[in-house]
Order: structure tokens, then sequence, then C-alpha cells
């Protein structure tokens, strides 16, 4: 890999990190877990992988650990965990200790946290967090009482499948927009009042098996899921670490993780059901997918009522119907998946028509596809995709938005034309009816990446990652008259997936066009050429803007950084070449600028280097 691909997988895993962090990821953690792993083939000592992923929030006040907040290693493989066990072993060896215990606890997936008793914060950068004392006021209930320490805030899972998952994708979502946000979201207080959401001190985590490492390795895959079917919180792995103190204190820490502690992650369990009933739901682009409908089953925790079957062509190829006994599998997500089907039994159907608009569908390769344009489901869809995607405004989901088409403002375009008046017409109260105005007025004036409005109109093959690519060779502006030939071009575009972008794009041009017409607050993604073509002393150079700026707002200033050719970036990493600080800055970004070797300005030097340009 060029060392250009490797800043690119970077910037893209930053971007990642930074939206999930949000509450908002745009993709999956396996997905995000494979990109980690490719970088960590191709260039091992990455800066991004020596450090822990920061999260922040923006106007919280920051908090110093006394102790960093580390991340931990994973062992995603047999191979990985045994490698760990020895590793462990010969540094208790070289310290004379017998056997060795290590114990197991699950890895709760919410939002890490410290309590001191007086002040709660975020993980942060690891070292210095954001305040959220807040949240205990909120709601959120502290498992053992306040001042245990570090832990992890979580929603407990049951209550979640049964009352919120309709309302948010994830547990952590809910999680993050009730300590970030000022305003809490009515379902959230629902949860909330209904005490919970828990604040889990990792200390008291249950259950927790004390093993030896012959039995850790001989036995791992029973122990996890003796633990993760004892727990009714989000988990993520299984957290293994050494007791032993004085091991511990020998082996230490990276600046990433903890050299006595990994986290096993499997493939999920499974658990094996009946299939009660298939229904059919309509995708944002036409696709018809199976849920199956099973016998309820406990599986990791939780009870199972609901399966997803992929694609049709499940359903067909492998004589799914009512009575069809399934293998289903669970890993970390709430809906779980086919696994494989142990007995095919009942009566195979397959719909003709569209369950939403009624039209015939028709086959394509595994999908069965409704190509109706103007199909309900599917308008309802798209509109849920871009929000969710363009990221910086709330309020608008999926029942609000069904409730919006209903009343027959069935595109973008009709959405945008909305005043808080013609939402307290459909109905919507006037506290909503606001909060939906000010939501359509936000999404326009926050500012956004380019990308990201790019990937909001959901166009075929063309999710955030490649969204940036084209981005960095096609400008915005260009791209309702594209055509395939402009993409060929561009690494990792194929003929095939150009061909199918230009022609979804043209679909669309109208809508992207109105769209670019209302004037989104868009960070542009730099061109390639521009940055080889500006003859500017930042062209092409990675920049983190940090601390309260002085001359003129961060936001700005960034904007005339891309003008000049500059990689605006979020975080300190490998490929960050200047850190421009204002006033007030963390040390630990400071310290982390050092280590690796990146030129830390003032903004009067800043300025000065562009010749005040
Ligand atoms: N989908 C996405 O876009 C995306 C983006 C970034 C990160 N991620 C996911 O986040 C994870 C990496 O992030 P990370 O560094 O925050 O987490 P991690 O997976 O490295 O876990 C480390 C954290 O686990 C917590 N923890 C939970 N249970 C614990 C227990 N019982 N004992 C001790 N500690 C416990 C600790 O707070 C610790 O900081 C990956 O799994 C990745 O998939 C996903
Ligand atoms: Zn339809």
């Amino acid at each position: 890999m060029k060392k250009s691909d490797i800043n690119e997988l970077v910037d893209l895993l930053h971007s990642y990190n930074q939206a999930y962090r949000q509450g908002a990821p745009l993709v999956s953690d396996a997905e995000y877990d494979q990109l980690v792993e490719q970088l960590r083939a191709v260039a091992p000592d990455h800066s991004f992988l020596q450090a822990v992923e920061p999260e922040q929030f923006p106007g919280r006040r920051e908090v110093r650990h006394p102790v960093p907040m580390l991340s931990i290693e994973k062992a995603y493989t047999q191979d990985q965990l045994e490698r760990f066990v020895a590793r462990v072993q010969k540094e208790a060896d070289a310290l004379g200790i017998g056997p060795v215990e290590y114990r197991l606890t699950p890895k709760l997936d919410g939002l890490a946290g410290r309590d001191d008793g007086d002040i709660f914060a975020t993980r942060g950068n690891g070292e210095v967090g954001y305040e959220i004392s807040s949240a205990f006021a909120k709601g959120v209930v502290p498992i053992g009482g306040r001042g245990q320490g570090v832990g992890e805030i979580v929603v407990v899972r049951s209550y979640f499948e049964q009352h919120m998952a309709e309302f948010f994708e994830h547990p952590r979502n809910m999680v993050v927009g009730i300590v970030s946000s000022d305003t809490l979201n009515e379902n959230a207080k629902r949860a909330l009042d209904d005490g919970m959401v828990h604040f889990y001190p990792y200390s008291q985590v249950k259950p927790s098996i004390v093993v030896d490492g012959k039995k850790l390795i001989e036995q791992h895959r029973q122990l996890v899921d003796e633990i993760l079917s004892g727990v009714d919180y989000p988990t993520d792995g299984v957290v293994t670490e050494v007791t032993n103190e004085e091991l511990k204190q020998r082996m230490g820490a990276t600046a990433h993780h903890y050299r006595w502690q990994i986290a096993i992650k499997t493939k999920g369990q499974t658990a094996e059901t009946t299939v009660v009933d298939v229904q059919w739901q309509v995708g944002r682009t036409g696709n018809i997918t199976p849920v199956m409908i099973v016998e309820p089953v406990p599986l990791s925790g939780a009870t199972i009522r609901r399966v997803t079957a992929h694609h049709a062509g499940n359903i067909r190829d492998l004589g799914i119907g009512p009575g069809t006994s399934i293998e289903i599998i669970r890993s970390g997500e709430v809906i779980p998946k086919l696994e494989a089907v142990v007995e095919a039994r009942g009566e195979v159907h397959l719909p003709d028509t569209c369950p939403s608009c009624g039209l015939l569908l028709s086959w394509q390769n595994d999908f069965l596809k409704c190509t109706n344009q103007h199909c309900r489901a599917q308008i309802e869809q798209r509109i849920s995709h871009w929000f969710r995607i363009l990221g910086n405004a709330d309020w608008f989901g999926i029942k609000t938005i069904q409730k919006i088409v209903d009343k027959g403002h069935d595109s973008l375009e009709a959405v945008y034309r909305l005043n808080e008046s013609d939402f307290g017409e459909m109905g919507f109260g006037p506290v909503q009816s606001k909060n939906l105005a000010e939501a359509i007025a936000i999404s326009r004036t926050k500012p956004v990446e380019d990308w990201r409005f790019l990937a909001a109109f959901g166009i075929s093959n063309l999710g955030t990652g490649d969204s940036r690519k084209l981005l960095a060779h096609i400008p915005l502006e260009n791209v309702p008259a594209i055509e395939p030939k402009d993409l060929i071009d561009i690494k990792g575009f194929g003929e095939k997936t150009s061909q199918s972008i230009a022609a979804s794009i043209r679909d669309m041009a109208g809508t992207i066009v109105h769209m670019l017409d209302l004037n989104f607050n868009l960070q542009r993604t730099p061109l390639v050429a521009d940055q080889e073509a500006v003859d500017s002393p930042i062209a092409g150079k990675g920049i983190v803007f940090t601390g309260k700026m002085i001359h003129g707002d961060r936001q700005t200033m960034q904007a005339r950084a891309r003008e000049l050719g500059a990689r605006v970036q979020t975080a300190v990493s490998g490929s960050t070449d200047y850190l421009v600080c204002g006033e007030k800055v963390g040390a630990a970004k400071m310290n982390k600028a050092g280590k690796l070797k990146v030129a830390i300005l003032t903004e009067d030097q800043y300025l000065e280097m562009l010749g005040n340009s």
C-alpha cells in the first residue's frame, strides 16, 4: 500500500470513529474492525494503532484522568489468545509466580466513564475526558453508588429490545445522546425515568469467572457463552485479565492498552429455533428483505423473536417457510441473523407484489426488488437515510417521517419546504413542530462534510467511504452531470460500479441540484488536483486546529486551510503535519503531537507561515 493510501485509510478511520463516538455510526463494528486490522497488516506501527481512539463532547469541561483510561487489545482467533497467555506466562516465570489466574467479565458495550464521586467524566482521548456529571441528575443510575471509579454507561438490554429498539439503532447511540445533549429525547427520557440506564463500575461487573491459562485456552468458547448468557446489557466480547497485582505491575501498558488484559471477540452465540412466519420489509433501494418471525428463543441474554434472512434468495434457495428449523447467530447487533437452515419444512412463499405500493416485484440476482420510484416505503427509508447519514440534526425518526410522508410530503424537496405551522397542521404538538422546523434549519446551517451530504442521497454503490474518494477527484457541483467515464479513472471504482453509480445519480440529479441550491454549510473535501496545484505552504499537509482560536472561529480557519489545499483533520495522527493551537489547549493533544513529531504552531506562527495570505 502506498503512503497516500494509508493516509486515506487512516482519515477514513478517523471519520468513522468520530461518527461512532457521536452516537451515529456510519459502518458496522465488524466493518470498522476489519479496516483497523487492514491497517495493522500494512502499517503495524502506525500511530493510529498506538493510541486510544478519541471521542469529543464539544462544550463540556475537560477533565484530566489520574490514570489513563486505555483501550483493550483484541483476540479474534484462538491463536491470538494462546499468544497472549504465552506472553503472560513468560513474565510470570520471570517473577517466579506459579500458575497465572485470569478473570473473565463481559465487555460492556456502551460509553466508558470515570466517577470519582464528585466529577463524572468520559474517557475522551484516554488522558483527558469530558465532564458529564449531569448524567446522574438526568437519571443514570450509579450501580453500587457514586465514586466507584471506571465503568460503562449501559442500557438494560431486554428493556431496550422491548421498548427502545424501534427508536434507536443501537443502545450506545441512545447513551451518547443522553450524555451529550442538554435536551433529552422523549424516548431516552422514558428509559431514564424507568431506571433502565446504568453506570456499571467494571470492578463490580458480573458474571465474573476466574480460570487458569490452560482452561482459558481449552474452554474459551464455553466460558464466553457462560459469561455472555448471564448478562442483560449489550456486550461486544469478554474481557480477560490477569489477577495478580505484582504481575500486572510488571507487564504495564502501551499507550493503547494494558499488556495484562485482552478482549476475546467471538463470532457470536448461536441458537436453534423454528420459523413461524416470514414478513417482508421494503428498504431504501427497493430491496424487499425477509424478516423471520420465530418461536421466542433465549440467545446471549435476550429473547429473540425476529431474525433477518438478508435477502429473498435465501428464502428461495434454502426453502424457508413456517415450520423450518433454523440456526441463528448474534454478534453484538440487536437483530440476530440467519446462520444456517437445520431442516427445511413448511411452504415457501415469495411475494409477487410490493407490500407497500402493490406493484410487481422483479428479481435482481438474490434480491427481490420493487422498482417503483414512487413507492412509499422506499421514500420513507430514503428520507430517514438522509437525516441519519447527514448526522447533524435530530428528531427525524422513522415514525415521524412516516407521518410526514403520509400527509403527502413525499420527497426531500417537500420536507425542506415545511415550516413550523405546517408541522402543526399535520398533527404534531407545538413543541415537536418547533423542534422539527428547527432541525431542518440546523441541518442546513450546522457544518457537515460534503461526503456525508453526497452519501446521504443513498446513491447505489456510493457509501460514505466511496463518496469521500469521489469528491477528492470531482467537485460536488459536477456530480449531477457525472458520466461513468469520469468515475472509472478513480482508483477502486470498477466499470460496473461506475455505471451503476452514474445511473443512480442520473435518476436523482434533480433532487441533488435542488438540495445544493439550499446552501448547506458544507465542508469541502480537498481535490487531489488542487492539492497538487495549489501553491501554498500547506497544500497536501495534514492540519489539526485545536483550542479556542483568537483570529476568527475555528470553522473559518479550517475552511481557509482547505481552500489552500490542506487536509484538515480533527485528531492528531501519524498523517498530521501541523497542530495549530489557539488558547486553552489540552496537554494530551500537545503530548501526542510531540510524540508523533508533529510541528506545533501558535496561531500567529501559522498565519506568518501563510504569509498572512
Ligand atoms: N462502527 C464504527 O464505526 C466504529 C468506530 C469506532 C470504534 N468502533 C468500535 O469500538 C471498539 C473500539 O473502541 P474502544 O477503544 O472504545 O473500545 P475497546 O473495544 O477497545 O474497549 C475498551 C474499553 O472497554 C471498556 N470495558 C467494557 N467492559 C469492560 C470490563 N468488563 N472491564 C474492563 N473494561 C471494560 C473499557 O472502558 C475500555 O476503555 C471496537 O470494538 C470497534 O468496533 C466502531
Ligand atoms: Zn413498492
